[in-house]
């Protein structure tokens, strides 16, 4: 664990970047430090390498004072990324990633072994190796990024900004990696963002903070969304946090109908028995079960139903996976109003209404109001809110 205790940074110039922040940054998870342009974000990051010293306070690795370890040993334990990667660009890409094992004093064939084994584990195709950091995307560089960052196996890992200079799609793969990464490593993450959503997605916690180096609050993201602290928070996150929160309720309990889902070569009688389901649009599927479009039961011919005139069934969820969002996103995407479950094979497992995802919304905030009240009642600080809804779904 790190614990940033009472810190503040103070630069020369008197300019407070950090005043006065305390964190218990836990171990083995996700902790994304957020908030507007100036607010000491990276101060603090590099306060945790001893980059920047601070001015007063004490950070602690492990209960021992950071200060107390000499600044090569610590910044061993520690891996960095930035933004743009910060590659050597006359080094190939191996032997960027190879740099601190062979710092190190591992032997070259060793360095370069690992420095494989990792592009692999941050899916980089190894036919890169031999390439200079010029000749990648700007998404393959921060992956080799992540790569020479772990490459110690380093147990924290600083991240300053790094996916902030890719596109919005190589972004979401990047952060994707990240989180199946962690899940296989259990680093300890300190990541500097000034993204909500992007500290949302990926923060087991997130501390938000505020211009003046001040923590604003200091929660899991189910728990900054339900309860933001102040105006400030409660801005910072937007407008459609409501919609963003529901990211966090699994659509696993979304009551599915079925009857209205037939084969493309139902018979009239299938068809006819599916048109009796409150529903005015079927849903047509493929031999393997896997939706073709929507049709009205009139439209539809009996043996051979023409799948080039089905209204297309928009984009579906995974209930095993996906959350209320998704779902709800379907539902309001799909012409006919109702969303399209899947299960992870793709097949389609059942239809939901708008206003049957509406109706689990509701049912989801009002437990999550009951656990809140009992956690109150039983007098358990600082977790109002913390549990129940916290662990993450596909948004
Ligand atoms: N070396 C320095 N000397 C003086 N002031 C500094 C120095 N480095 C940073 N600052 C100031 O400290 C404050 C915090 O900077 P910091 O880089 O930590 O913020 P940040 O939240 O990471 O910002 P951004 O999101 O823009 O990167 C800013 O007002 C900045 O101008």
């Amino acid at each position: 664990m790190i614990r940033i205790d009472s810190v503040t940074k103070r630069y020369p110039d008197g300019t407070v970047a950090v005043d006065q922040l305390s964190l218990e940054i836990p171990d083995r998870s996700i902790t994304v430090l957020v908030g507007p342009s100036g607010c000491g974000k990276t101060t603090t990051l590099r306060m945790i390498n001893r980059m920047v010293e601070p001015s007063e306070g004490t950070i602690l690795l492990d209960d021992v004072d950071i200060q107390q370890q000499p600044v090569n040993t610590l910044r061993r334990s520690m891996g960095y990324v930035i933004q743009n990667a910060g590659l050597f660009q006359h080094r190939t890409i191996l032997d960027n990633i190879a740099t601190v094992p062979r710092m190190l004093g591992w032997g070259k064939e060793k360095s370069r072994a690992r420095a494989r084994e990792l592009m692999e584990r941050v899916g980089l195709d190894g036919a890169l190796a031999k390439r200079y950091p010029y000749q990648l995307s700007g998404g393959q560089q921060q992956r080799v990024g992540v790569a020479r960052a772990l490459a110690a196996d380093p147990p924290v890992l600083l991240m300053d900004e790094p996916f902030s200079a890719v596109d919005p799609v190589v972004r979401k793969g990047l952060q994707d990696e990240l989180l199946r990464i962690q899940e296989e490593l259990g680093k300890t993450i300190v990541f500097v963002t000034h993204d909500i959503d992007e500290a949302v997605k990926l923060g087991t916690m997130v501390a938000v903070m505020r211009t003046g180096g001040k923590l604003a609050q200091f929660a899991p993201p189910a728990e900054l969304l339900t309860h933001p602290a102040d105006e400030f928070v409660e801005d910072f996150l937007g407008a459609d946090r409501g919609i963003r929160r529901l990211s966090f309720f699994p659509s696993a309990g979304l009551e599915l109908l079925t009857e209205p889902l037939v084969a493309v070569d139902a018979t009239a009688e299938q068809i006819t028995a599916a048109a009796t389901a409150d529903v005015p649009y079927l849903l047509v599927t493929d031999p393997d079960g896997k939706p073709l479009g929507w049709g009205e039961p009139q439209d539809l011919t009996a043996g051979e139903i023409e799948t080039d005139r089905l209204l297309p069934y928009g984009r579906p969820f995974v209930t095993a996976t996906d959350s209320l969002r998704a779902a709800l996103d379907c539902a309001v995407l799909s012409p006919t109003g109702w969303a399209v479950a899947v299960d992870t094979e793709g097949r389609a497992t059942g239809v939901v209404s708008q206003q049957t995802i509406g109706e689990a919304i509701r049912g989801a905030h009002a437990e999550r109001r009951a656990h809140d009240g009992k956690v109150a009642e039983a007098g358990e600080p600082g977790t109002a809110g913390t549990a129940g809804t916290t662990e993450k779904v596909a948004p």
